[in-house]
């Protein structure tokens, strides 16, 4: 983002002081959206503007609702003399007629404001923020003002979503008004629940080819635009879209399988067969229609059965158990080298043998919640709960490049990495916020997306990013009350607002 905005600059097509000047605007645009009531008369506002460029913006923001009539008390930590080069300017116009007060202190220092601006620190966060930093913004939420953060809460990481203050508890936004595009650390960790509702302002910055080297890291959303089109089915015949097999636990223990291959069906895949022990068959097929059955023994069997080429996308996981023979079907999976998804049990198999492990390639799709992961990458594990600076994001990448293949961590944060960098965010959070999603088995019923993707064609990236998003507005379709079995039967409903 400063890459792009410092290449932007560079063009001499904008200056900085026009961006911040852009910036300032989009937050009062936003919070007058946000407080309709507002526009009605004037106000009283308090500004807190920090030592950099976040705090440039308050000084706009500040101005701007001065200019409707406001009354606004603005403090600014540190001296004017010392803010960067825009800010400076900013606040030399502010203080033509206004006053720069003194860091608040005690938690009755905005009694009488209708609203609170957070300018204090945005992207420029490098270090824990001290206290009395912070505890302006603690008092004003814990008094129930309106809170307005500019680019994100002061304290947050926003490459990251850690939380980093030196003490007590942190504020939280009723609105953050960020710039150009959202930040990672807005949804990942602590940022949702720390940013109140998010808006994204333009500031009229292009993206510039080759400006930003950070590594890429997309959102994913398939009702942009045109992007569900992937998902229609235009023609061809049951074959060409695809075969899953789904491995299934013994007897009483096949209900995570079942629901993950009518997760796989009912997405498109053109057939699905569940393998099971032979004891378990006369359970699953009081259960199973559309679905068929087959039974699978052991390695052996399992290697004699994918002689058959067109069975060419595996599911491995959901209730599968952890005995020596699931150990050998995953080993028979991983050597034919399809497209294989690997959820609960098969990812503790593979934490606890580094042989199988070894066998992962890279049309494989893990799927780990927060704990398989630590059970998989526990030095990674070790680094997120331990290191603010490093995100569920970079975990996943490195988890990605050390197994070889793509890695979908979930949790209402999901984040989805592959072995060559790529990188994509498939939140549920803000507008699109399931709590109810944390339901037993629906991990189960995304893995079944995930493989009938597979089997659909898609690569692995993809498939993990376009099961996530649809397994998200599922639940959104289906809201509060939904168990996991219904996700599936959802489907129809999500693609026919998709328009296929
Ligand atoms: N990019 C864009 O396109 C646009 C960006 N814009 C705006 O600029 C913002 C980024 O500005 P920025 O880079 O100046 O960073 P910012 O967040 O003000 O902080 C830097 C200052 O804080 C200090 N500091 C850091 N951590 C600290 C701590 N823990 N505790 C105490 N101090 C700490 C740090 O001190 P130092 O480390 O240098 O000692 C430095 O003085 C961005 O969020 C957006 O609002 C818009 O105007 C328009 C377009
Ligand atoms: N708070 C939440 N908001 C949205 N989705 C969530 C939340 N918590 C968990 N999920 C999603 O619910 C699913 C739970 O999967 P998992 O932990 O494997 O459960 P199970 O093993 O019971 O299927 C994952 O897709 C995860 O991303
Ligand atoms: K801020």
């Amino acid at each position: 983002m400063r890459a792009i905005e410092r290449a932007a600059i560079a063009t001499g097509a904008v200056t900085g002081r026009t961006l911040m000047e852009r910036a300032g605007r989009g937050v009062v645009d936003a919070l007058l959206t946000q407080w309709p009531a507002m526009r009605d008369g004037p106000r009283r506002a308090a500004v807190l503007c920090g030592p950099g460029n976040n705090g440039g913006d308050g000084f706009v923001v500040a101005r701007l609702l001065r200019d409707r009539g406001w009354r606004v008390d603005l403090h600014s930590w540190g001296r004017a003399a010392d803010l960067p080069p825009d800010a400076r300017a900013n606040a030399d116009l502010w203080m033509e007629t206004g006053a720069l007060r003194d860091w608040p202190e005690g938690g009755d220092w905005a009694d009488g404001a209708d609203l609170v601006v957070d300018a204090v620190l945005g992207t420029g966060l490098v270090r824990p923020v001290p206290a009395a930093m912070h505890a302006p913004l603690r008092a004003a939420s814990e008094r129930g003002l309106p809170l307005v953060a500019v680019d994100g809460l002061t304290g947050l990481d926003l490459d990251t979503g850690a939380m980093r203050i030196m003490g007590g508890s942190p504020a939280r936004a009723d609105l953050t008004v960020t710039f150009h595009a959202a930040k990672v650390g807005h949804y990942l960790a602590d940022g949702p629940a720390r940013s109140g509702r998010l808006v994204v302002t333009d500031i009229g910055l292009d993206p510039v080819p080759g400006a930003d080297d950070a590594p890429s890291c997309r959102l994913v959303d398939l009702s942009a635009g045109d992007a569900a089109r992937c998902l229609r089915k235009t023609d061809g015949h049951k074959y060409d879209h695809g075969h899953v097999l789904v491995l299934s636990g013994g007897v009483g223990r096949g209900g995570a399988a079942r629901m993950a291959a009518r997760g796989a069906l009912r997405i498109g895949a053109g057939l699905v067969t569940l393998a099971c022990p032979p004891a378990a068959l006369i359970e699953n097929a009081a259960q199973l229609d559309a679905i068929m059955l087959r039974a699978v023994k052991d390695e052996g069997a399992l290697t004699d059965l994918l002689g058959d080429p067109r069975l060419d996308t595996l599911c491995l996981g959901p209730g599968l158990g952890l005995t020596a023979r699931e150990a050998g079907l995953l080993r028979a999976a991983l050597r034919v080298g399809r497209g294989t998804v690997l959820d609960g049990d098969a990812l503790t198999l593979l934490a606890r043998d580094d042989d199988l492990f070894s066998l992962l390639h890279e049309c494989c799709v893990l799927t780990p919640h927060a704990g398989e992961f630590a059970r998989l990458f526990p030095d990674l594990a070790d680094r997120l709960a331990k290191d603010s600076a490093f995100s569920k994001l970079d975990a996943a990448r490195q988890a990605a490049l050390r197994a070889g293949c793509t890695v979908l961590v979930k949790g209402p944060d999901t984040v989805i990495a592959g072995p060559d960098g790529q990188a994509a965010l498939a939140p549920a959070s803000y507008g699109r916020a399931v709590p109810w999603l944390a339901t037993a088995g629906a991990g189960d019923v995304l893995s079944g997306f995930i493989a009938g993707l597979l089997a659909r064609g898609f690569d692995p990236m993809r498939a993990a990013e376009t099961g996530a998003w649809l397994h998200v507005e599922c639940a959104r379709q289906l809201g509060a009350g939904m168990i996991a079995q219904d996700l599936p039967d959802a489907l129809p409903r999500v693609f026919a607002r998709l328009g296929l």
